[in-house]
């Protein structure tokens, strides 16, 4: 406890992509290393910077003084101005040394594909990016991409803002709801010609990074806010949209690949049970890995293989014990063994998954007998009250439960080998605290895992239904045949990252198959050069523009000319616009030939991704007397 109330030591990282990472590095080690020492003491005489031990290559850095101090002591002055410059150029980032880890798993790789689910303000983003880049040549682009996708609009504007910093030509920001994230395959939109010529046949990941939203207790340190504001009820809320987004980011992994799932909570609810849930989803295909190993310097704990939920004031440990009213928000998988009771649900629609702790159960104008009963034939000391409720408009007598400060002495173990999940706590080497578990798919997943998948998100689809028609909201204008069937196909196919899309039902097959003649219909058209302007002009995204190719040869020849740009670095199939009139463009950018596949994939498939950021700003656009000029 002690520990939780002292202030988060700052920290940072050297970009190693960055020109001048040498220069920075010497610096660090040189210059402030020593100057910092005699002019910052240390009752326990620690060093005022090192370097953080588990961070590969001394990239990551330690300071033994909080922000504050930073901003505040004189003496640190000239150091502060270092670290504010270099971070807003993008050679180094500010961020917590827990945050740093999770990247750290996936084992990046210079070609691979990688999907960052939840990720704004994008501080691991950035350092995904640095990954990418740092094994490749100067001048040349590394083969890989990275997606980094947010639900929310305004952060996502921070995500953009954040690895703007990196000018990479190898990221695309998307702005879905994770657990709905489109799939991108050809196979189920497209006629066989139209598959021969593309290079990408469908959008799937090397790896997955899902750091997604939690209750975010392990940031107590840094947001002292936090101490009043959490309870148990925020991670209950939570925990059925960590399992979708788990499971959808493992639709979306390719076979071989390495999925992390982190949160910056040490609640066992969003941990240890969302990874138990995967696992028991997705059985053989997905395997826990063991990844103790695997940064032998960070200090760390073995995952739970046991716990307890808190709901309202009291504690369960078998999901039997839930009070019947209460079992639609409390699901069996919170519980290690992921195991229901036999109890139907009853009053689902009087209780709505709030995220409250509360244990004012009082509704006024409601009439009610409380009678104690006594709750000892399942070995647990306190009282339960039923709680009797007389339905005013039917008269009906509704039957409830409730528990007060009750504390079930039943537990339950988890088969699974969540000792392999990591969690790092603050006292173990004065950081934050952060879960983090690795997962591997060894195989696709198969239709019963996908179809629940499908169902949970089915289920959630109907609630967001009018926020999809929102986001259609332009297409429905210009063109109903197009928007009606890609909203079913939004939902239905959410998880045909992994699957061609048998359903169980056989409604659901015909639907899908239908959505997918309507939009090979469209993408014939799109080819034939037929298809509706203003929908061309418009994208499909409300509010976002299109992205389009730039094909302009005259003024790309001119550009390649005037600048004396090389063959080995092709313009031709790397520029897009946002602006559909590509005689009046504004802004032109530069996409790596990963992000040019996708885009092609992309646009086949009826422009199923929601694109708000691409690539590098590389050439800004005038009219001169009715002539495009481009200059950089
Ligand atoms: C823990 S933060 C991510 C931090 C980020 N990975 C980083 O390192 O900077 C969780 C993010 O998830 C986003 N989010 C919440 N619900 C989401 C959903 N259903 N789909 C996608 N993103 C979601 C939030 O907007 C928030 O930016």
């Amino acid at each position: 406890m002690s520990m939780l109330r002292k202030p988060l030591p700052s920290t940072f990282r050297i970009n190693a992509s960055c020109q001048f990472f040498q220069d920075i590095c010497s610096q660090l080690e040189n210059d402030f290393r020593k100057s910092l020492e005699t002019e910052v003491s240390d009752e326990h005489e620690e060093d005022a910077i090192r370097p953080l031990p588990w961070y590969p290559g001394n990239l990551a850095w330690h300071l033994n003084f909080s922000r504050m101090q930073l901003r505040r002591n004189q003496a640190l002055e000239s150091f502060h101005e270092f670290l504010k410059r270099e971070n807003e150029v993008g050679n180094i980032t500010r961020q917590e040394a827990v945050s740093m880890v999770p990247p750290l798993f996936l084992n990046v790789q210079p070609d691979h594909h990688i999907l960052d689910m939840c990720a704004a303000p994008g501080s691991k983003t950035f350092q995904l990016l640095e990954m990418i880049h740092q094994s490749t040549k100067p001048a040349l682009l590394p083969s890989a991409l990275v997606v980094a996708n947010d639900v929310d609009v305004q952060r996502c504007n921070l995500l953009i803002h954040q690895t703007k910093r990196m000018c990479t030509a190898n990221l695309i920001v998307t702005n879905h709801e994770a657990q709905n994230f489109p799939g991108c395959n050809l196979a189920k939109f497209c006629s066989e010609t139209c598959m021969d010529e593309a290079k990408l046949q469908r959008l799937e990941f090397d790896r997955v990074l899902c750091d997604v939203p939690c209750s975010g207790d392990g940031t107590v340190r840094k947001a002292p806010d936090m101490w009043r504001k959490w309870n148990a009820g925020m991670g209950n809320g939570l925990h059925r949209l960590q399992v979708e987004i788990a499971m959808r980011g493992m639709g979306l992994l390719k076979v071989g690949g390495r999925m992390v799932y982190s949160t910056c909570s040490m609640n066992p609810v969003e941990n240890e049970a969302v990874v138990a849930e995967i696992l028991r989803r997705c059985g053989d295909s997905v395997e826990l890995l063991d990844i103790s190993s695997e940064l032998p310097e960070l200090v760390c704990r073995p995952g739970l293989s046991t716990w307890k939920v808190r709901d309202r004031g009291s504690w369960f440990g078998v999901h039997e014990d839930i009070p019947r009213y209460r079992k639609s928000v409390i699901s069996p998988s919170m519980f290690p063994s992921g195991k229901g009771s036999q109890d139907v649900e009853v009053n689902t629609d009087v209780v709505d998954a709030d995220m409250k702790d509360s244990t004012d159960m009082g509704e006024e104008g409601e009439q009610e007998r409380n009678t104690a009963i006594d709750d000892s034939n399942n070995g647990d000391s306190a009282k339960t009250e039923e709680k009797t409720e007389v339905d005013c408009e039917s008269g009906e007598a509704l039957t409830r439960y409730k528990k007060l400060n009750f504390t079930s002495t039943r537990t339950e173990h988890s088969d699974y080998p969540l000792h392999r999940c990591m969690r790092i706590v603050p006292h173990d080497q004065n950081s934050g605290a952060f879960f983090i578990a690795v997962l591997r798919k060894h195989s696709p997943l198969n239709e019963i895992q996908v179809v629940d998948g499908v169902k949970s998100e089915q289920s959630i689809s109907k609630d967001k239904t009018g926020k999809l028609e929102e986001d259609l909201g332009s297409d429905k204008v210009s063109s109903e045949e197009n928007i009606v069937p890609q909203q079913v196909v939004d939902n239905t196919n959410a998880v045909d990252g992994e699957q061609n899309g048998d359903m169980d039902s056989k409604s659901s097959k015909d639907k899908s198959s239908e959505d997918a003649k309507v939009i090979v219909k469209e993408t014939e058209k799109a080819q034939a050069g037929t298809r509706d302007r203003r929908q061309q002009n418009q994208g499909r995204w409300r509010g976002v523009d299109p992205v389009i190719f730039f094909k302009d040869e005259v003024t790309i020849k001119s550009i390649v000319s005037f600048y004396g740009i090389k063959d080995s670095f092709p313009l031709e199939g790397h520029l897009v616009t946002r602006n559909p009139d590509t005689s009046h463009v504004k802004r032109i950018y530069y996409v790596s030939k990963s992000v040019q596949d996708v885009l092609e994939l992309n646009i086949k498939v009826g422009e199923r991704l929601k694109i708000t950021s691409l690539g590098l700003k590389i050439f800004v656009g005038t009219v001169i007397k009715g002539r495009l000029t481009v200059h950089v």
